[in-house]
């Protein structure tokens, strides 16, 4: 059978990046995205956002939700600082398989702990299973109808505490409504809206930062 677009995508990647240069597998797969195949990947706009907010937060540990094919578990895991690391999850094993080979590729699997399942079983056993106390960003972008009760589920398990920053993909398109209605209507949290596009297209879409004020 033909092959899998996660699969052309590291295709792609094995081809025109060089190893162990992370910049260089981001545009290949951001060129491969926009001039042959759209993909899912945050992409370079919203890409360059989720950049800045990452290094406004240095964090230690960050969990990302939905790792699809690593192009956003590698833009983070650059910026971190050694000793710091993101924990991805990834629900699909097909494109775990693929990301954990463009992870390899970037040369950045010492700062990243791909965990495959579905978030709302993993979620629980975050701080047993990683010796998590907190995370200091989430970056969500899996389904997005388990955002809001995800983000619920981190804050029963202790996993938000004040100061995390939750940074949300796609809140426009396909979008997350109930999402967007609690983070910006709980006094607990501080939201700001990065109005952006759907990655290579003219569509909007856009980022939502929440920042998580304590009780
Ligand atoms: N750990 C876990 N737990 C639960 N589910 C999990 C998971 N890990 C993965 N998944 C399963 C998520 C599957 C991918 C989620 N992302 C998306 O669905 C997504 C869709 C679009 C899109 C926009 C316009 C269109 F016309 C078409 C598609 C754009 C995006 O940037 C998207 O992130
Ligand atoms: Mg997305």
């Amino acid at each position: 059978t033909r092959t899998s677009r996660p699969q052309r995508i590291l295709k792609a990647v094995q081809r025109k990046a060089t190893v162990g240069d992370p910049q260089s597998v981001i545009t290949a797969i951001d060129h491969f995205c926009r001039h042959r195949e759209w993909a899912m990947n945050v992409g370079d706009e919203k890409g360059s956002i989720l950049d800045s907010v990452v290094s406004e937060v240095s964090p230690v540990t960050v969990l990302e939700l939905g790792t699809y094919c690593g192009y956003s578990t590698v833009r983070i895991a650059r910026l971190l600082p050694p000793g710091a690391c993101v924990i991805t999850l990834e629900f699909n094993p097909d494109y775990a398989a693929i990301a954990r080979q463009v992870i390899k590729w970037s040369g950045l699997e010492d700062k990243v702990q791909l965990v495959e399942g579905a978030s709302g079983d993993w979620i629980p056993w975050m701080k047993e299973h990683f010796g998590v106390q907190a995370f200091d960003l989430v970056f969500l972008d899996h389904w997005k109808e388990r955002y809001l009760p995800d983000t619920k589920l981190l804050e029963e398990c202790g996993l938000i505490q004040k100061g995390t920053v939750l940074l949300a993909d796609n809140v426009i398109c396909p979008g997350t409504p109930d999402y967007l209605e609690y983070v910006r209507n709980s006094p607990r949290y501080n939201s700001h809206y990065y109005r952006s596009h759907l990655e290579y297209t003219k569509a909007e879409d856009g980022l939502e930062k929440s920042v998580f004020l304590g009780y």
